[in-house]
C-alpha cells in the first residue's frame, strides 16, 4: 500500500437538511478523507441518498457549510438513461471536465475510458446501447462512468444494489484499490454491512436519533447494527487465508422464536 498523507477532501461541517417541517439529519459533521474508504448505513428513508446528495452538492444545505478540495465524481442511486448512448459514449461522458465543452475527445480520453471498461470487467458491452443493458450492467457502466473522469474523491449511492455476488466483490476490490493504491477518498452507502466490512476502513452509521462514525471494525458490531436496523442482527465472520470475511444477516422472526432470542 502506498502511503498518503491523511486528508480531507470533501466535508459537511454543521450540516443539516429539512424538508419542509422534517429534519433529515442536524449538526452532521462528516469528511470523506484521501486514501480511505467510507461506508454510509441506515435503513430505509433514514437519510443515506439526502446525505450523499449534500455532499456532492446537488442538495443545499439548510444550515451548514460544505469543503471541498479536489474533482468529487459521483455515480447516484437511480441509473436510468435519458439517450441510447453506447456504453463507451457514455464512460467517455465521465471524460467531459477535460474535453471541455467544445472540444471532442482524444488518444488519451479513449485510453482513459476503455481503461475504466477493462477495470469493471464491461469491455464486451462498449458497442452496445445503455438502454438495453440490465440494471446490474448500467451500474457498472455508470462507475465505470465516474472512474474515466479521474476524480480525487468518488461518492457513490447504493453502487452495488443490483450487481451478483461476484460483481461486488469485485466491486469492492476496485473501490479499495481506488483508496488504498491511488490516494482517492471514496464513500459509498449500502444495505449490506458486509460490504462495509469487506472494503471499508471507517463506517457511518445514521442511527434514528444518533450517529455512530468510527474505524469499521469497532463501529459495525452485533449491538451497533441491532440497534440500526431494530432487529436481530448477527455477523458472521470466517478466516480465508490472511483475511477475515464477514456479513451480516438479520435473523428472522421465526428463526428468533424458536431460539428464544
Ligand atoms: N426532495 C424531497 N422532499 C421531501 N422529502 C424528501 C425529499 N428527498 C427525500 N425526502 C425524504 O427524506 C427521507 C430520507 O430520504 P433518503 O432518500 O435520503 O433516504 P435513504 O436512507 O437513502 O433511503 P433508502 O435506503 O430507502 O434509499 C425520506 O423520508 C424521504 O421521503
Amino acid at each position: 500500500m502506498t502511503s498518503h498523507a491523511k486528508t480531507t477532501l470533501l466535508s459537511l461541517s454543521g450540516a443539516s437538511v429539512r424538508f419542509e417541517a422534517r429534519t433529515i439529519f442536524d449538526g452532521l459533521d462528516i469528511g470523506v478523507d484521501a486514501a480511505e474508504v467510507l461506508a454510509i448505513l441506515g435503513p430505509n428513508g433514514r437519510g443515506k441518498t439526502t446525505l450523499i446528495r449534500a455532499l456532492v452538492g446537488t442538495l443545499a444545505l439548510t444550515k451548514g457549510s460544505r469543503q471541498v478540495s479536489g474533482t468529487v465524481g459521483y455515480v447516484p442511486q437511480s441509473n436510468a438513461p435519458t439517450f441510447d448512448f453506447t456504453v463507451r459514449d457514455m464512460v467517455l461522458m465521465g471524460r467531459a471536465r477535460h474535453i471541455g465543452t467544445f472540444g471532442s475527445p482524444g488518444k488519451h480520453d479513449f485510453i482513459r475510458a476503455d481503461t475504466a471498461l477493462d477495470r469493471l470487467g464491461i469491455h464486451a458491452l462498449a458497442q452496445r446501447g445503455v438502454a438495453s443493458l440490465s440494471g446490474g450492467e448500467r451500474q457498472l457502466v455508470m462507475v465505470a462512468q465516474a472512474l474515466a473522469g479521474e476524480c480525487d474523491c468518488l461518492i457513490l449511492d447504493e453502487p452495488a444494489s443490483a450487481l451478483d455476488l461476484k460483481n461486488q466483490a469485485m466491486l469492492f476490490d476496485v473501490l479499495a484499490g481506488l483508496a488504498h493504491d491511488d490516494g482517492l477518498g471514496v464513500a459509498f452507502t449500502t444495505h449490506v454491512p458486509g460490504h462495509a466490512l469487506e472494503a471499508a476502513d471507517r463506517a457511518l452509521l445514521l442511527m434514528e436519533t444518533s450517529r455512530q462514525d468510527g474505524p469499521v471494525g469497532k463501529v459495525i458490531s452485533h449491538d451497533s447494527l441491532t440497534a440500526l436496523y431494530g432487529t436481530e442482527v448477527r455477523v458472521l465472520r470466517e478466516q480465508c487465508g490472511d483475511s477475515a470475511l464477514a456479513a451480516a444477516v438479520a435473523v428472522p422472526a421465526r428463526s428468533r422464536r424458536q431460539a428464544g432470542v
